[in-house]
C-alpha cells in the first residue's frame, strides 16, 4: 500500500519548485515553499486529493518571490507556517536543527544549511530517500552568497557536512533550477556538481566572482517575506 503522495509544482516567473508531501493513509499534508502567484493551484490540487494541510514550510526567507504561506493560512482552517528560528521572519513554527514536521506516519527532518542566507534548512524525508534543499544545493549549482548574510565558506560546509552526509540515492529537490531539471541525487552532485567538486578555496573564489544581477523582486520580496507575505496576518 503506498503511504506517501509527492507532487512537484512550479512557477514559472522565478523559476521556484513547490512540493506538495501527504501520508494517503490519513490524509495530512505539508507543503514546501509555495508561491504566492500559484496560491489557487495549489490549493485546488490540495482540494482535489482531499488532504488535510496542517504545515506550510519556507526553507528560508526567499529573495525573489513572494512566499504564499500568510494567504494560505487564511484559506485553510488550522494550517501553520513553520521557517527557520535564524530566517528573522515571524512564523507559527520556528524550526532548528533536528526538529520534525510530522504528516500523519511520516515525518520530515530538519537539518540546518546556512550561506546562502542563516536561515536556510534542508528537509529530509524520515527514510533519507528525499531531501528539499531549498537554495543551498541546486542541480549542479548552489544558492548564490552575496547578500542575506550570505556566506560562501559556510554554505560550503553545509552542503558537505549536512547533504552530502545523505545515502548517495537520495533524490536531491532544489527550490529552484533554470535550465529545466527537475531531481538530482546526492552521489550525481557529489560527483558532477561544477562547484562543489571544488576545494573550499575554489568554491569561495567562484562564489566571489558570479556576477549576477540582484533579484527584480528582492526589494519587496524580502520585507514581506518576513511577515509569510502578508502584512496583515
Ligand atoms: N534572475 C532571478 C534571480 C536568480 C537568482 O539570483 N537566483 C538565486 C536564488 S533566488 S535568491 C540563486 O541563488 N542563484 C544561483 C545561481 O547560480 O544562479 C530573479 O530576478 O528573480
Amino acid at each position: 500500500m503506498k503511504q506517501q503522495r509527492f507532487s512537484g509544482l512550479f512557477e514559472t516567473e522565478s523559476c521556484t519548485y513547490t512540493y506538495l508531501l501527504a501520508d494517503t493513509d490519513t490524509k495530512e499534508a505539508v507543503i514546501i515553499d509555495p508561491v504566492l502567484e500559484t496560491i489557487d493551484r495549489d490549493l485546488k490540487l490540495i482540494k482535489e486529493l482531499g488532504l488535510n494541510l496542517t504545515v506550510a514550510v519556507n526553507t528560508h526567507c526567499h529573495a525573489d518571490h513572494i512566499t504564499s504561506t500568510g494567504r494560505m493560512k487564511q484559506r485553510v482552517a488550522g494550517l501553520k507556517s513553520a521557517i527557520s528560528k535564524f530566517s528573522g521572519a515571524s512564523a507559527d513554527i520556528h524550526l532548528k536543527e533536528g526538529d520534525k514536521i510530522t504528516f500523519g506516519r511520516r515525518f520530515l527532518s530538519v537539518r540546518e544549511t546556512p550561506g546562502h542566507t542563516n536561515g536556510c534548512i534542508t528537509l529530509v524525508t524520515g527514510d533519507e530517500s528525499m531531501a528539499f534543499t531549498g537554495d543551498a544545493l541546486l542541480i549542479r549549482g548552489c544558492g548564490r552568497t552575496d547578500f542575506q548574510q550570505g556566506c560562501a565558506k559556510k554554505l560550503y560546509q553545509s552542503i558537505h557536512k549536512k547533504i552530502f552526509t545523505l545515502p548517495e540515492e537520495c533524490l536531491i529537490y532544489p527550490a529552484h533550477d533554470y535550465l529545466g531539471q527537475t531531481v538530482s541525487t546526492v552521489g550525481e552532485e557529489r560527483k558532477f556538481n561544477p562547484r562543489l567538486t571544488k576545494s573550499i578555496e575554489g568554491f569561495v573564489d567562484i562564489m566571489n566572482n558570479l556576477n549576477l544581477s540582484s533579484p527584480k523582486k528582492m526589494g519587496i520580496a524580502v520585507p514581506a517575506n518576513l511577515v509569510c507575505g502578508v502584512h496583515d496576518v
